[in-house]
């Protein structure tokens, strides 16, 4: 039968393989579950093994030793290689299976095409006509054309309807004048802008006969694409260097009065006619599928940031060893920790319900996106609601879980050799692009807001708001049920958000009742509604952790499932109590109850740490952090790392003689005076 934890070698360091013989499930087993099917899980690790057999994809060196420029290099220079071999190696053929093969061989700091798969190509395959799709989509498929997303402007990003970057249609000669006509009207983001592409989808406000028809996409030639030479009219270049993601050249743009035909307007369901007739989509939001296609697949990105720093951090703290728990013993693993139990298992469990959420989100988006091809859109709200509300969460949570990661490995946490920060430094732009949180969170809470209206209205609602018209316990009953059933912990989940919808709605009601304009009044119970939120999207990762649970066949793993969403219900229980503490749903003794279930989870959890994280089957050379590394073995590699640093080229560095030996020589003369 083997060993259940696949990662097991010979030579490994043997505190970590005694972690690995403790599993109590297969970890390829599990990788089904996380990637959605066995075959999803085999062909990750196909891809992987072959890349490892390429030795121009490995990495020159350690990539927090490159520069900037080396780093942009570094990335085009795999991009190249991998568009040679990409068919043939590995027969790469779908959008998950060219994201891991992304991971693996370039990373996460970004590659210059980043943004031509992540949004250049959807937002042709959403919003282009078959003749467009012609002109431009294929070629882009066949990286012909490399182009980008270019929405953003350095003035304007939440508010798409002030974009300043205008879009003037010239009837005579049946062309759009794009226009940026101030400083904060350049463009200033999009991914790749800066240097790697030659075409972009600018979004422009549409201007017709003086009337202004909100932000609509233009397809625009940047540069030459023979010698990718700017074109008469743009000014485009590089925005600088970022907190992290610096492999990615985002960029800027300046369109000077740049003249398009009339056909690069993206007119699959909008219309501007020869003569200037604007013809209506069949939904005013539709051209926001592109935002809509990345929120949908963010919770997948966030949790593979989460389970990646986990990763690294478990994998470290079983062969870390510390302090004594037994003063007779020898010194102890970290992880034996309740401490560091409570700091790091919580977001494994989290990791996992992004993962089963990130599923859902996806088959509702997929279904969207099938529907509005024939011009249906009724589920569009729904989508819209769900996501920006996961976005919001899933990325602050991600955030809060890299952190605790970093800091669970103590002072080598923080050397760029476990890699964390760079992965917490790539992750935490979700929390602010494909729309800020907050702003998103109140998307969101203005979908719940028309639900509550309609329950108070005495109308039943469905779908992902139909708790707000089920009946509901006035007390919850989480400590009379018994072990494992959950619906119990999932009813207390749906009165905590039910309460704060409508605590929010009551509060929005009564300042528009007092006469305050709806928009100052949302102003002031923004806070309330963004809590709303939150509560709702909480309640929807608790639920679709349980569906996946319940669906689980395999005993072991739906054992292993079981223990992981048992710790999530009373973790985020706890995290949200208040709430239920304020009306008396919970009570002080229900509170014990949750605590020392907790407690009873961690210590459940501790003997398949390791197996957990190593289920997400991340391999070193995507992990590319020295204290995550499979076989355990750390400190003689944490040296050979440092060993990489220009620093320690020679002994002697030139500042010395310049600075440091005059700075000494004076203070010794100094001090004989
Ligand atoms: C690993 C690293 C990878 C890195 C890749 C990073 C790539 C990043 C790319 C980007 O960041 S691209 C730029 C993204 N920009 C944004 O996300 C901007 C955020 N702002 C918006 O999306 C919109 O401005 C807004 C906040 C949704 C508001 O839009 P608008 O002003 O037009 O609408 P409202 O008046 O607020 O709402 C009207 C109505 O429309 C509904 N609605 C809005 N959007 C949608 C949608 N997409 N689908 C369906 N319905 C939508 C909204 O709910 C309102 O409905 P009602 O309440 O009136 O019924
Ligand atoms: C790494 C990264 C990659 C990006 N890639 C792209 C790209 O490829 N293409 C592209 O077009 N753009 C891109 N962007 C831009 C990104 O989409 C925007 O920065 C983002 O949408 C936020 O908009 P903003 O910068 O205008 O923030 P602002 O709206 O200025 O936010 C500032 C503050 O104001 C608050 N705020 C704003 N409006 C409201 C409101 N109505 N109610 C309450 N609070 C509000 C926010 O919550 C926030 O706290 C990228 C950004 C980053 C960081």
């Amino acid at each position: 039968m083997g060993n259940l934890n696949k990662e097991i070698r010979d030579g490994d360091h043997p505190d970590i393989t005694e972690e690995r013989l403790k599993s109590t499930f297969d970890t390829h087993k599990m990788a089904a579950q996380i990637y959605n099917s066995q075959r999803a899980a085999d062909r990750r690790n196909e891809i992987t093994s072959a890349v490892l057999k390429i030795p121009e994809l490995q990495d020159i060196k350690p990539l927090p030793f490159l520069s900037r420029e080396e780093k942009v290099e570094e990335a085009a220079r795999k991009i190249g290689i991998l568009s040679e071999h990409l068919y043939d190696l590995v027969n790469v053929n779908d959008g998950a299976e060219l994201y891991h093969l992304n991971n693996v061989v370039i990373g996460g700091e970004g590659n210059p095409l980043a943004l031509h798969g992540v949004m250049f190509i959807p937002v042709l395959q959403a919003q282009a006509t078959d003749e467009q799709k012609k002109k431009w989509l294929y070629r882009a498929m066949k990286r012909e054309i490399i182009g980008t997303y270019a929405q953003t402007e350095m003035g304007h990003g939440s508010n798409l309807r002030k974009l300043e970057t205008t879009a003037t249609y010239d009837k005579a000669t049946e062309e759009f004048v794009l226009n940026s006509p101030t400083t904060t009207s350049m463009k200033w983001w999009p991914g790749n802008l800066g240097k790697s592409t030659n075409y972009a989808v600018v979004v422009a406000t549409l201007i017709i006969n003086e009337k202004d028809y909100g932000p609509h996409s233009f397809m625009v030639q940047l540069r030459d694409e023979n010698t990718h030479k700017p074109l008469p009219n743009i000014e485009v270049g590089d925005i600088g260097p970022k907190m992290a993601y610096n492999a990615t050249d985002n960029g800027f743009l300046k369109l000077n009065h740049l003249r398009i035909p009339r056909t690069n307007m993206l007119m699959k369901h909008v219309k501007v006619e020869k003569d200037g007739t604007y013809i209506k989509p069949p939904h005013a939001k539709m051209s926001y599928s592109a935002m809509v296609h990345v929120r949908a697949h963010m919770n997948n990105t966030m949790a593979y940031f989460l389970a990646s720093s986990l990763t690294i951090a478990v994998r470290y703290s079983s062969i870390r060893r510390q302090g004594h728990i037994n003063p007779k013993e020898p010194e102890v693993k970290v992880l034996e920790y309740q401490t560091q139990q409570h700091r790091l298992f919580p977001h494994i469990a989290r990791a996992y319900a992004f993962s089963f959420a990130g599923a859902e989100t996806v088959r509702l988006y997929e279904k969207v996106k099938k529907d509005m091809e024939s011009g249906e859109t009724e589920l569009m709200a729904d989508l819209h609601a769900l996501t920006s509300g996961l976005k919001s969460v899933v990325t602050y949570l991600t955030m809060q879980g890299i952190e605790q990661a970093r800091q669970s490995c103590g002072g080598h946490g923080y050397s760029m050799a476990s890699y964390i920060s760079e992965i917490y430094g790539i992750a935490i732009g979700g929390c602010t692009y494909e729309g800020e949180n907050m702003v998103m969170l109140l998307q969101l809470a203005r979908y719940l807001m028309k639900a509550a209206k309609a329950v108070k209205e005495g109308k039943k609602v469905e779908g992902l708001v139909g708790y707000l018209s089920a009946p509901d316990n006035r007390h919850s009953l989480i400590d009379r049920t018994p072990e494992k059933s959950y619906d119990t912990y999932l009813k207390t989940f749906e009165h905590i958000a039910r309460q704060q919808i409508f605590r929010a709605f009551d509060k929005l009601e009564k300042m528009l009742t007092s006469g305050l304009p709806h928009s100052e009044a949302w102003n002031k119970c923004s806070v309330e509604l963004t809590r709303a939120s939150r509560l709702h999207t909480r309640l929807f990762i608790a639920q679709a952790f349980a569906r996946r649970v319940h669906d689980v066949v395999d005993f072991h793993i739906k054992e292993a499932l079981d223990d992981l969403l048992h710790l999530h219900l009373n973790y985020e229980l706890l995290d949200v109590a208040s709430y239920a503490l304020e009306d008396g749903h919970l009570c002080g003794e229900q509170m014990n109850f949750i605590r020392s279930e907790l407690y009873r989870s961690l210590g459940k959890i501790r003997p398949n740490a390791v197996s957990y994280v190593d289920a997400w089957e991340l391999s070193d050379m995507e992990l590319r952090s020295v204290l995550g590394r499979r076989d355990g073995h750390v400190y003689e590699n944490l040296y050979k790392w440092a060993q990489n640093s220009s620093l320690n080229r020679t002994d002697v560095l030139p500042v010395f003689e310049k600075y440091l030996k005059p700075l000494m020589m004076s203070a010794r003369k100094n001090s004989k005076l």
